[in-house]
């Protein structure tokens, strides 16, 4: 069984609906990634996983029991580091007992305090420092020594990463994994770090305007990113060939596109109709179906970099794709959404 099923969920904020998930299972003991362009829905949906909110429509069930129906003990053994944590104006000490004693849990304090700060990677003498005397990275490190000493059956983290140095991102992500191999705990990360959500996650899932993008159905473009003449950013291929993104403007070099694999159309090589000069060249890779659909899950490759993209039953009739075929491809990039 799985631990959360969430079914036919939607949630609305002034009558405007941000969130729609038909089904969603999250597995027990697994660390999920979630990501997506800022406003997709991802604290939204953190927020129904913790139980802060309840969904407009739908269903969340944890441990086969629906959200309503959750003891209260159940309810505190998720819990959450927000996006920008907020610290109790008092020390490091205080602030990491407060669950445990509002919990009556007050054996052993010291010990656990000792425990909870060396996993994330903070030494005993800051439990006796005022919450107005940590750097940004050691507040969000405390904030998440506040969570990991309650020994969580969840921890659910908004963007741990944001505003951090690469030294705290790396003991943050040790300290996630520790709590998963020590606590069993189920970790649920939002985070618009792809590179680090690579090397932390056993899953990761795709939002998008609020809907989730199904396994491998989301493209991601990284950087390097050129200029052109008009300020858009364009990719260029090792092997010579361009891409440019349309209204691009105001995004920087580093940044991340985000191809949902509907906006992408392809045709064989000799096919004449869907030429023009933004079409590109690609190699297919592969050919899978997709459960209980009509479509196939193409995979090509356009200079070495992997993509992929969804097409009917019936164009595959007509155009009877096989791997390493020649493909025109051609990407809608009015539908770009940026990381
Ligand atoms: N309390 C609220 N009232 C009204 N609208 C809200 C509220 N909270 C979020 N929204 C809207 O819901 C949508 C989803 O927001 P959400 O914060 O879930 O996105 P996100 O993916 O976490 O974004 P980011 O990456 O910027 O943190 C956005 O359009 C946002 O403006």
């Amino acid at each position: 069984m799985s631990l959360y099923k969430l079914s036919n969920v939607e949630q609305y904020y002034d009558g405007r609906r941000v969130l729609s998930i038909d089904n969603l299972t999250l597995d027990e003991n697994q660390i999920i990634g979630f990501f997506g362009p800022n406003g997709s829905g991802k604290s939204t949906l953190f927020s129904l996983l913790s139980f802060i909110d309840k969904p407009s429509l739908g269903n969340v069930s944890f441990n086969g029991l629906c959200n309503s129906k959750l003891d209260f003990e159940t309810r505190q053994s998720v819990v959450m580091v927000p996006q920008n944590p907020y610290l109790l104006k008092r020390t490091v000490y205080e602030n990491i007992v407060y669950g445990l004693k509002l919990r009556k849990q007050t054996d052993n304090l010291d010990e656990k305090v000792l425990e909870a700060l060396s996993l994330v990677g903070l030494d005993n003498s800051f439990s006796k420092r005022k919450w107005s005397q940590l750097s940004g990275g050691e507040s969000q490190r405390v904030a998440l020594a506040a969570r990991l000493i309650l020994k969580p059956k969840v921890l659910i983290l908004d963007e741990p990463t944001t505003g951090v140095d690469t030294n705290s991102a790396q003991l943050i992500k040790e300290a996630i994994l520790t709590a998963k191999q020590k606590y069993n705990t189920t970790i649920l990360i939002s985070s618009h770090d792809h590179n680090w959500l690579n090397h932390i996650c056993d899953r990761k899932v795709a939002l998008f305007n609020g809907s989730l993008v199904e396994a491998g159905g989301v493209n991601l473009l990284f950087s390097p990113w050129q200029k052109n003449e008009d300020g858009n950013l364009v990719k260029h291929f090792i092997d010579g060939q361009r891409l440019e993104i349309k209204n691009s403007k105001s995004k920087k070099r580093d940044a991340v596109a985000m191809i949902n694999c509907d906006s992408i159309n392809i045709c064989r090589v000799d096919c004449e109709e869907m030429k023009d000069e933004n079409t590109l060249i690609a190699e297919v890779s592969s050919i899978q179906q997709l459960n209980g659909l009509d479509d196939l899950l193409i995979e090509f490759t356009i200079s070495g970099i992997s993509f992929n993209c969804k097409i009917s039953r019936k164009l595959m009739q007509e155009q009877s794709f096989l791997p390493g075929d020649k493909i025109n491809v051609n990407i809608d990039t009015t539908k770009v959404c940026w990381i």
